[in-house]
């Protein structure tokens, strides 16, 4: 008997088989034995969890243990301090921002994994100001943020607003072309809404903030790891985000910061540490910035996360972004139909967009009772998390989701909904 006992059998029946069709065609489909994930004991697949939140935590690559103990053993407790230099501590955060790199569409010597996405934020910001003002642009006075966003990214402008004498304004990602104008400084934006799922346009939005002249701050951490982002291509003149997520780094394994090429000359850190020094072992008492992306560290690297980072990329081994861009938007696609199939009309309401330009990796459904329905999910096997006041989102990692866990999902999720206290 199958689990769940509201959805039609015919419906059920429909979408299980499309499913083992899609899973069958899908070239990514081994990437998912490079995870931990919930198996089933007796190998049914209604026994096993489904994984819907690597849009908050992505889930462990196997590999990962095995490094990390080495690196605890070997690295630090034999070599211990030798390590700095003879396991390539120093200098792992720009080796592993150049291995991130490809992934974010930048070309080597322009990205530095280290330090939280909050940090990286002030420092790509106040940077950006600085570099307009600089220019001897002192008229520029403003700078934008996204109303929608991601709090800490809110927080953050604000207090960057205040430090360097500009106007905040914050504005819809849609509205900011009319808000834009000489006396914008900097524009800070989410590449994907944190709880819509919403993409916004990176090109069109870089180049209208470009032809006032100002400069852009990308937040990337709803989309790297889950599609193209062209960050060289489309002209970014700085982009931040986390590794948690999509790229599987593990819980706050450190963020990463773009500074483009072109602007490194001029990057003005409002955290000038000793680790982007130009002789960091000199230990001068003037600063003298490195000449490169090592310009956007701080302080000492934090290097067990750092290093679990490392080994998670290696899952992205022959994989392609275009590859899990285009299994993202079928899963995302399914994943919707079954929902239709499945939940009575009404009883939710999608808030992510349907067309695929506008569409990162979640699927974010609204209905009143959404705390609820999602604390039943988990306790179902059936995992993505929730926002207030009344969003369910699931999102979707093309690396280890399968097109069966996105029919289950849905099927378990009308389930709940039919018996949640906002059911019918
Ligand atoms: C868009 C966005 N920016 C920033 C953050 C947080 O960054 P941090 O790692 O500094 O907590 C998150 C998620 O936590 C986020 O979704
Ligand atoms: N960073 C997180 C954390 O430390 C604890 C719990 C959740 C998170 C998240 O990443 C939340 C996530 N950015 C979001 O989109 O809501």
């Amino acid at each position: 008997m199958s689990e769940t006992q509201r959805v039609a059998p015919m419906a059920e029946r429909e979408m299980k088989a499309r499913a083992e069709v899609l899973d069958g065609k899908d070239e990514l489909a081994a990437k998912r034995r490079d995870f931990i994930l919930d198996t089933a004991p007796d190998h049914a697949a209604d026994a096993a969890g489904v994984y819907l939140d690597g849009n908050s935590l992505g889930a462990l690559p196997a590999n990962v243990e095995a490094r990390v103990v080495d690196v605890i053993t070997r690295e630090w407790g034999q070599l211990r301090i030798r390590s700095w230099d003879e396991s390539g501590w120093w200098t792992a955060p720009e080796r592993i921002g150049d291995r991130l790199a490809p992934l974010l569409g930048a070309a080597p010597g322009q990205v530095v994994v280290a330090d939280s996405t909050s940090v990286n934020i002030f420092k790509a910001l106040v940077a950006a100001v600085r570099i307009v003002q600089e220019d001897g642009d002192t008229e520029r006075d403003e700078i934008v943020v996204d109303s929608t966003t991601f709090p800490t990214d809110g927080y953050i402008a604000s207090s960057a607003a205040r430090l360097t004498g500009c106007r905040l304004i914050p504005v819809a990602p849609a509205d900011v072309p009319g808000v834009l104008g000489p006396r914008t400084a900097a524009v800070l934006l989410n590449h994907a809404d944190y709880r819509s799922g919403r993409l916004h346009d990176l090109p069109g939005l870089t180049a209208a903030v470009h032809a006032v002249g100002a400069l852009v701050v990308w937040d990337l951490c709803h989309t790297a790891g889950a599609l193209p982002i062209g960050l060289d291509e489309h002209g970014v003149d700085l982009a931040v985000g986390c590794t948690y997520k999509y790229l599987n780094g593990g819980p706050g394994s450190p963020a990463y910061l773009y500074v483009r090429k072109e602007h490194q000359p001029r990057f003005d850190s409002p955290l000038p540490g000793w680790n982007s020094h130009v002789e960091p072992f000199g230990m001068r008492a003037d600063y003298e910035p490195a000449d490169d992306a090592v310009r956007g560290r701080v302080g000492t690297p934090d290097i067990l996360s750092l290093l679990a980072f490392d080994a998670a990329l290696d899952v992205w081994e022959g994989v392609s972004t275009a590859a899990v861009r285009a299994k993202s938007l079928a899963l995302t696609d399914f994943f919707l139909e079954c929902v239709a199939a499945y939940v009575p009309e009404g009883r939710v309401e999608s808030i992510t967009p349907v067309a695929h330009a506008e569409r990162g990796s979640q699927i974010a459904l609204r209905c009143p009772d959404a705390a609820a329905v999602m604390k039943l999910l988990i306790e179902r096997g059936v995992v993505g998390d929730y926002r207030a006041p009344d969003v369910l989102r699931f999102g979707f990692t093309p690396l280890y989701v399968s097109f069966a866990d996105a029919e289950r999902a849905a099927r378990v999720l009308a389930d709940t909904l039919a018996e949640a206290p906002g059911g019918p």
